[in-house]
């Protein structure tokens, strides 16, 4: 069963930042959040007079015996992340890509290490850490690939659940073009398999509350067309969401159209099989034709953005501003281990970065913001895998998947050597709330986050955080 953790009511008290909207954060430096024993948002005050005493606030809300949680060290709370696009499998290859591109780097690179999680206890070890990295870095919701083997992602899903980390898990399909050491051996194989893993997770968490699963052709190029209706038959069906790759190397796209002549495009392929659905996530999207684009949106399909990996494979530079302005829904992907680093905090980064490449060709219009990219990292994440009314903001009635990022203490002389290695960022005190939010943006990483919160139960803590 799900992991039904009872909580005890907990009023968050400090400063508190979430997306407004796309352009603007919300920023509120006397904040305090309540949230109720099943982990939903009940309450958000704004002006806490004085946040050292939260006796007139618990009184107002009649939460009197509740537990008090407190930023520290010029910290405030902001929302889980969320990854719209992991492949937990090939987290031991992240930062592996040499100089390969896709097509040459999934037989040479990937492959093989997601071939060899047939064995249950190298995928124990992947997984549990894999899932462990990235709460630490605040991801609290994931959209995962497995690999083939229905046992290895059956136990991705149990790691979720048990660590608390929302997540789609997905069993790859893939029936065509792949090696033979790794391949469906048919259409009706593969779906027998990845009907298995629907069940398994149906079975530990029936309601999909924590982890659901996600069908996952892996693109079109390795699954027949047979194979790809089959899959589409399935997620009409069960409305079970689905998630694959598109556009994201030129040569890709032309071995597509090579395997598909009958198709108008990569994005027609999908749409014939009937995977192009609101509830299916396009990873990379990097090269779409207009008509393409106008497809994707008219289904209401949503784009993972993925700016570490699209660098990495040099695949492209993804007009993001351009998918944004045409009404696409885009959330922000690792592509682990396409892309180096399982941080989304990374992501933000990567993305503003890729987004100025495109301004130097394409114009000053082109660059995406801190609060845009933060924005994609969290409401537009949550957009994209379907969560939009319960994650990626402090909304009253919003589920508690939270980060709490401390700053460490204003820099002071007399660092010790080692000390200085505490905290990634020196905040100086005189910095404005948004000039904070910066520098976590653009010198912060995992030191920075000192807890981590999924449906209101602590998942990751940093040892100097006391709840
Ligand atoms: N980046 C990336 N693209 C893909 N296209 C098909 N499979 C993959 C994969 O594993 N990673
Ligand atoms: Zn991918």
């Amino acid at each position: 069963m799900a992991a039904a953790q009872k909580i005890k009511r907990t009023v968050y008290v400090g400063p508190f930042v979430h997306s407004q909207s796309l352009q603007k954060l919300d920023i509120c430096p006397t904040g305090a959040i309540g949230v109720d024993e099943t982990g939903k948002i009940a309450f958000v005050e704004r002006d806490v007079k004085d946040i050292g005493d939260v006796i007139p606030v618990t009184q107002k809300h009649g939460w009197q015996n509740s537990q008090i949680v407190r930023t520290k060290d010029n910290g405030f709370f902001f929302p889980g992340f969320i990854d719209t696009h992991i492949h937990a499998s090939q987290y031991p290859n992240t930062g592996i890509f040499g100089k390969s591109t896709l097509l040459d780097w999934l037989n040479t690179y990937t492959f093989p290490l997601e071939s060899s999680l047939s064995d249950l206890s190298k995928a124990r070890r992947v997984y549990n850490r894999v899932v462990a990295r990235t709460l630490s870095q605040g991801t609290t919701t994931a959209a995962y690939y497995a690999t083939i083997h229905v046992p290895a992602t059956n136990l991705l899903a149990d790691i979720c659940l048990a660590k608390g980390q929302r997540a789609f898990v997905g069993r790859v399909c893939m029936n065509a073009m792949s090696p033979e050491y790794y391949r469906d051996e048919s259409t009706e194989a593969a779906m027998r398999s990845t009907r298995e893993c629907i069940e398994h997770v149906r079975g530990i968490d029936p309601g999909f509350e924590i982890v659901s699963p996600i069908i996952t052709p892996r693109f079109a190029p390795s699954c027949t067309r047979e194979c790809l209706r089959e899959q589409g038959k399935l997620h009409q069906e069960t409305g079970i969401p689905c998630q694959t790759h598109i556009s994201e190397n030129k040569n890709e796209i032309e071995l597509v159209k090579e395997l598909f002549p009958e198709s108008k495009s990569y994005a027609d392929v999908y749409d014939s099989a009937g995977l192009l659905t609101e509830k299916t996530i396009l990873a990379h999207a990097v090269h779409l034709t207009e008509e393409e684009k106008a497809l994707i949106k008219e289904r209401e399909a949503k784009i993972s953005h993925c700016p570490a990996s699209n660098t990495a494979l040099t695949s492209g530079s993804a007009r993001v501003r351009q998918l944004i302005d045409q009404g696409l829904t885009v959330g922000l992907g690792t592509d682990v281990s396409g892309g180096f680093s399982p941080s989304i905090l990374e992501m933000v980064r990567q993305a503003v970065w890729v987004s100025r490449h495109v301004a130097m060709s394409d114009g000053d219009q082109a660059k995406l913001s801190m609060e845009e990219a933060l924005y994609l990292a969290t409401r537009g994440g949550a957009k994209v895998v379907g969560l939009a009314q319960k994650v990626g903001g402090f909304d009253v009635g919003m589920d508690w998947d939270a980060q709490m990022i401390s700053l460490g203490s204003v820099a002071e002389d007399g660092l010790t050597g080692d000390e200085i290695h505490k905290d990634p960022v020196d905040v100086w005190g005189w910095e404005s709330w948004d000039e904070r939010v910066a520098k976590w943006v653009y010198n912060g990483d995992d030191r920075n986050t000192a807890a981590v919160w999924v449906k209101g139960r602590l998942v990751h803590q940093r040892a100097s955080f006391r709840p």
